[in-house]
C-alpha cells in the first residue's frame, strides 16, 4: 500500500461483502492503515475469517452477518454498527454480484434478485447509513457500480441496468446529502481477477476477455481495493458524485459480451 500509516486512525468503516474479493482486501487494507471495520455480507464463516486478519493487524472488527436485499437487516447492521463503535465515517457499498443470461430466458425472479442485491440493496444501505451519517454531519459513501453501466453488456441485462442506477443514484444522494457533510461517490471497476469473477466468467471465454482489455491483464484485488482506500481517505475531499472507472481502459472497446452462445 502505497498509503501512509496511520491514514485511518481513528476511522470506524462499515463494507458490505467484506467476506471475500475486493471487499475482504479492501477491509484488510484499511485495518492496515488503522480503521476498525463493521463487515456484512451473507455468510459468516468468510466474515470471520476477514475479522481474524483485521485484529491480527491489531484493530477491530465487527461481524454482522446481513443480506442487503433484506431492508431489515440492513437497518440492523447499521443499528449494529452504531451501537458498538458510536460513529460511522466511511460505508462502502461493495456487495454485488450477477450470473450471465441472455435476456429473454431471464425468469422474473433471476432478474429481481439481480436488481435487488446490486440497486436496491445498496440503496437500502445509503439510506440506513446516511441517516445515522447526516445526524453525526459527516460521512462518506462508496457505491459499487462496474464496467458495464456505461456500455450495456449481452448477458448481464440484470447487473449492467442495475449498475447504471447505481450511478445515477450516486449522483442524487450526493446532491441530497452534501449539504449535511455526506459525501457520496462511486467505483466502477472491471474485469478483476477476484474468485467470484472468475467462477463467473465461462472458462471458454478467459483468454477473449484478457485480449479485450487494452492492458492485456486483469486487474488485481489491489488495484481495486487501493482506489476504494482513496475515495475513503481525505485525498479524495473534494469529490463528491463522481464515477471513478477502474477498467484497464476496457470500456474503450465497447460492450464486452458474456454470453457463449
Ligand atoms: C466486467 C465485470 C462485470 C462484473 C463482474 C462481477 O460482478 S464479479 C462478482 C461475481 N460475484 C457474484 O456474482 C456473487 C454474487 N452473486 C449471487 O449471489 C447470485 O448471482 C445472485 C445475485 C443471483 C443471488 O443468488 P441467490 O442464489 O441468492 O438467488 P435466489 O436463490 O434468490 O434466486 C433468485 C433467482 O435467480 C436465479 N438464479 C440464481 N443463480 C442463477 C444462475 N447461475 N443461473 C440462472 N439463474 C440463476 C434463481 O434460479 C432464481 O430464479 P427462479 O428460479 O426463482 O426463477
Ligand atoms: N471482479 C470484477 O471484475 C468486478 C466486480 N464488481 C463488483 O465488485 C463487488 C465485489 O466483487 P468481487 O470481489 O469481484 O466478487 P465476490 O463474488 O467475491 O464478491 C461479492 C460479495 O458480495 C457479497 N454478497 C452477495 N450477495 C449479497 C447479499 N445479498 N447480501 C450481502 N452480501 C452479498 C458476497 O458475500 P456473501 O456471498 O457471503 O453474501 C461477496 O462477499 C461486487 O459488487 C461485484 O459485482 C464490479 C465490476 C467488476
Amino acid at each position: 500500500m502505497i498509503f501512509r500509516d496511520g491514514l485511518f486512525q481513528g476511522s470506524v468503516i462499515a463494507i458490505t461483502g467484506a467476506g471475500t474479493g475486493i471487499g475482504r482486501t479492501t477491509a484488510i487494507a484499511l485495518a492496515s492503515l488503522g480503521a476498525d471495520v463493521s463487515l456484512a455480507g451473507r455468510h459468516i464463516g468468510t466474515l470471520q475469517e476477514t475479522a481474524c486478519k483485521v485484529e491480527k493487524l491489531g484493530r477491530k472488527a465487527l461481524v454482522v452477518p446481513t443480506n442487503i436485499r433484506n431492508p431489515e437487516e440492513v437497518n440492523h447492521f447499521a443499528e449494529a454498527t452504531y451501537q458498538h463503535y458510536g460513529k460511522v465515517d466511511v460505508l462502502i457499498n461493495n456487495a454485488g454480484g450477477q450470473f450471465i443470461q441472455n435476456s429473454l430466458n431471464l425468469s422474473p425472479n433471476g432478474w429481481k434478485a439481480v436488481v435487488d442485491l446490486n440497486l436496491n440493496g445498496t440503496f437500502y444501505c445509503c439510506q440506513a447509513f446516511g441517516r445515522m451519517m447526516c445526524q453525526q454531519g459527516h460521512g462518506n459513501i462508496i457505491n459499487m457500480s462496474a464496467v458495464v453501466f456505461e456500455t450495456g453488456s449481452p448477458g448481464m441485462a440484470h447487473s449492467a441496468a442495475a449498475r447504471a442506477a447505481v450511478v445515477n443514484l450516486t449522483k442524487t444522494l450526493a446532491l441530497e446529502l452534501a449539504p449535511s457533510g455526506v459525501r457520496v461517490n462511486c467505483i466502477s471497476p472491471g474485469p478483476i481477477a477476484s474468485e467470484g469473477f472468475i467462477h463467473e466468467l465461462p472458462s471458454s471465454q478467459y483468454d477473449e476477455t484478457i485480449q479485450r482489455i487494452p492492458l492485456g491483464r486483469m486487474g488485481t484485488l489491489d488495484e481495486a481495493a487501493s482506489v476504494i482506500v482513496f475515495l475513503a481517505s481525505e485525498a479524495s475531499s473534494f469529490m463528491n458524485g463522481e464515477v471513478v472507472i477502474v477498467d484497464g481502459g476496457t470500456r474503450l472497446r465497447g460492450a464486452m459480451s458474456f454470453l457463449t452462445d
